[in-house]
């Protein structure tokens, strides 16, 4: 059942040699025989050939269709090619022309520039651009232009010097890396504020696709490289919040996580186990609970409304944030939005077992890490862990795939608007320190730990970090699911049949 609307277009076409009407609905449904299309939903694109349409979609096999039927089971969606033979240049005409004013109404986007990380994951993303991205794009008739980023760092380069006015959205084919990159290299250049405004689109085909994960388990989708490239072909967008890190003169700009303690040191020392494959983690993480490390330290930070009762009141009186005047750093560019210590009127005192930020929920495919993050609410989402038994600890982190751990007796989890980090010494020994990763890798490596002769772009000291609601912008998939389906809300019908009546003349 459905909603029926009177035709914008109706015909017979020949379909497989066989004369039927067809009718195109001010909906943008296609129907004809037993079938019906949601241009909006299903319809990738379509080409012509001779008297010939051949319409790109992509339809659900189990559970009905998004059309027409009922909304069961589980949503697999496989690419089909549907043809009509048109009886006249003019029906031609018509049907060509009323399909493309209806896509175009849709506001997709035309032209990409696409980066692939052949180096990131299980070093798969070429294989999984040309078996699933390329062949929807091509069905969806989008410009593309392709770079396969050739060392660390090359897609923040890009990113820098892109022309922006040449594309309509910039996707990654790669892990959340690859993605970070973008947002810095947008964030420094000098056109700063128009770059950002640039829609981000990511395609799960790394090690950590914590934004994918996040984007698509939104809206009950798994978190596959089809699934991700149709979101962004459907050109739907939300804003994102990004953090900007910042010490002295030193900028880094965050869309994904904070990590300090024991997270961090999981996620940075188990490097050394890669041989291992995804059980490093696991195997690592055992080992780092049961030689439990706590770390000297404070947080500062700015509540959330609702959260002012989280820690203590804070006493910020005379502390500034000192900027390091330096001739060769960062100069043009974002700076980050204005601080005023005298906001941060909360505080906790270390020791601490773990610190984790999060600006979206999912930390990586696996990691329901801040369930209740949201992508542009402006506020970051704080998990603290300052003590915590072994055994609870153990059965605390098998608690993260589903996002338990947050409930947890030792957890601290609390929305904050800003923060600072002051990191301190290990407990067992203060002749150590503590490794800071964001978003995946390495900020800050403090004496005594992996790797630390390795340069970074921070220091192991104090850090600010403040969130700008919404500033950049993301394609995501959308969360009127069902529109034409078995969801027959009123509100959903007159928005899609507004913006078709604006696309479409009647006559
Ligand atoms: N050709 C290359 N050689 C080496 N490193 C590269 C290359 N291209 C990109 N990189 C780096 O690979 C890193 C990982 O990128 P990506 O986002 O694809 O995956 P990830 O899931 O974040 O990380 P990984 O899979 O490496 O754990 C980025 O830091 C990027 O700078």
């Amino acid at each position: 059942m459905g909603h029926t609307a009177a035709p914008v277009l109706s015909d017979r076409v020949r379909v497989n040699g066989v004369i039927t009407p067809v009718t195109l609905t001010v909906e943008g449904k296609l129907r004809w025989r037993e079938n019906c299309l949601s241009i909006e939903k299903e319809v990738v694109g379509f080409s012509i050939e001779g008297f010939k349409i051949k319409i790109k979609a992509v339809k659900e096999n189990k559970g009905g269709g998004i059309c027409c039927g009922g909304n069961t089971g589980v949503t697999v969606r496989r690419r089909r090619c549907f043809k009509f033979e048109l009886l006249s240049e003019d029906s031609m005409r018509s049907w060509s022309q009323k399909i493309q004013e209806f896509i175009d109404s849709l506001g997709r986007p035309k032209r990409l520039f696409v980066f692939v990380n052949p180096y990131g994951g299980k070093r798969s993303a070429s294989k999984i651009f040309i078996d699933s991205v390329k062949p929807l794009l091509d069905d969806a008739n989008i410009d593309y232009t392709v770079q396969e980023t050739k060392y660390q760092l090359h897609a923040k380069e890009v990113a820098k010097s892109l022309d922006i006015l040449r594309y309509d959205g910039v996707v990654c084919v790669s892990g959340d890396g690859i993605l970070v990159e973008v947002v810095n290299g947008l964030l420094e250049r000098e056109d700063w504020d128009s770059a950002i405004k640039m829609p981000l689109g990511v395609v799960p085909a790394g090690t950590g696709n914590g934004m994918a994960k996040s984007l698509l388990d939104a809206v009950g989708l798994s978190c596959t490289a089809s699934n991700a490239t149709l979101a962004i072909i459907r050109g739907h967008k939300q804003s994102l919040d990004v953090a900007t890190i910042s010490q002295g003169q030193y900028r880094f700009f965050s869309v994904l996580c904070l990590a300090w303690g024991l997270i961090s040191d999981i996620d940075i020392e188990s490097e050394k186990y890669r041989w291992m494959g995804s059980a490093r983690i696991d195997y690592y993480a055992i080992q780092r609970i049961f030689r439990l490390r706590r770390y000297n330290g404070c947080i500062k930070f700015v509540a959330a409304p609702g959260y002012e009762t989280f820690g203590e009141p804070a006493d910020v009186e005379g502390e500034s944030i000192s900027e390091v005047k330096s001739s060769f750093l960062q100069h043009k560019g974002y700076r980050g939005p204005a601080f005023h210590m005298k906001d941060f009127n909360r505080k906790i005192e270390g020791p601490f077992v773990s610190i984790w930020l999060h600006n979206v929920p999912w930390g990586g495919e696996d990691a329901l890490a801040a369930p209740d993050a949201k992508f542009s609410d402006g506020f970051l989402d704080l998990v603290v862990i300052k003590d915590c038994p072994k055994l609870a600890l153990l059965s605390l982190m098998t608690e993260i795939n589903k996002g338990g751990h947050v409930r947890s007796p030792h957890v601290l989890y609390l929305k904050v608007k800003a923060f600072v980090l002051e990191p301190g010494t290990r407990l067992d020994d203060p002749s150590k320190e503590g490794i800071i990763d964001v978003d995946g890798e390495v900020l800050a490596r403090g004496k005594g730990t992996y790797k630390s002769n390795h340069k970074t772009l921070m220091t192991y000291d104090k850090l600010h970090i403040k969130v700008d609601q919404g500033l950049a912008t993301v394609f995501s998939p959308s969360t009127e699911k069902f529109l034409f389906g078995s969801c027959n809300k009123k509100s959903c019908i007159k928005k899609y049949e507004n913006q078709m009546r604006k696309a479409i003349t009647l006559k």
